[in-house]
């Protein structure tokens, strides 16, 4: 592949879109399709694919930020109208949020270790397909990756885990920069 200067300075300045710049339009479904296929072209020893997609648009995602309002008062029924809107907001604060689901598990030779490593790359790779594509996207957890109730609602077995929430639309602005690391600082030599 020759050198690509587009390539570089898309690697060298990507960033994620904050949830105040996420905007409309999100990508059609084929669009979606071919940055799904980017995003699963990771490495992944043994050829396992231990990692999954939910595809979750703004309206499944209202129904389950109403599912989220409803564990938040169960679970505190004097919740704050604020928690209570942002729970309610949670999965449409962007056109389209994917579900990246890591299936690890036990493996007679590639450790979970490594599996749940690739799930890694997964959303790292959605990112960089959504910006090739002209979108942004944000990657969080939040609680409801490790709340019970809700994984089931989302169909996740047992042993499933989420990789993220990788929400997906168009940035009205280019985030300012978050600091990154002093490389100087996280790389040696192996002198022998
Ligand atoms: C596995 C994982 C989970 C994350 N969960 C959250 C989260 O719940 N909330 C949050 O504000 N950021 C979370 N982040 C960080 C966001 O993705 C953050 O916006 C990002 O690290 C910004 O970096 P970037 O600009 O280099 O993309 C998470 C990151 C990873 C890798």
């Amino acid at each position: 592949m020759p050198a690509s200067a587009d390539l570089i300075a898309h690697l060298k300045t990507r960033r994620s879109v904050p949830f105040p710049l996420m905007a409309e339009p999100g990508p059609d479904a084929a669009t979606l399709t071919d940055m799904l296929a980017i995003a699963a072209r990771v490495p992944d020893h043994g050829k396992l694919a231990p990692w999954r997609f939910i595809i979750i648009d703004r309206a499944a995602g209202a129904r389950l930020g109403a599912f989220l309002v409803e564990l938040a008062k169960a679970d505190d029924p004097a919740a704050d109208a604020k928690k209570l809107e942002a729970d309610a907001a949670r999965f449409s604060r962007a056109p389209v949020c994917v579900a990246v689901v890591s299936r690890a598990g036990p493996h007679v030779k590639i450790p979970e270790w490594e599996q749940l490593m690739s799930a890694g790359a997964v959303g790292l790779n959605l990112l960089h397909a959504a910006a090739a594509f002209g979108f942004g996207g944000n990657w969080v957890t939040e609680w409801p990756a490790y709340d019970r109730r809700v994984l089931d609602r989302l169909g996740l077995a047992a042993a499933e885990k989420i990789a993220g929430f990788v929400h997906i639309g168009t940035p009205t602005a280019k985030a300012e920069d978050r600091v990154r690391p002093d490389m100087a600082s996280i790389i040696s030599h192996f002198e022998g």
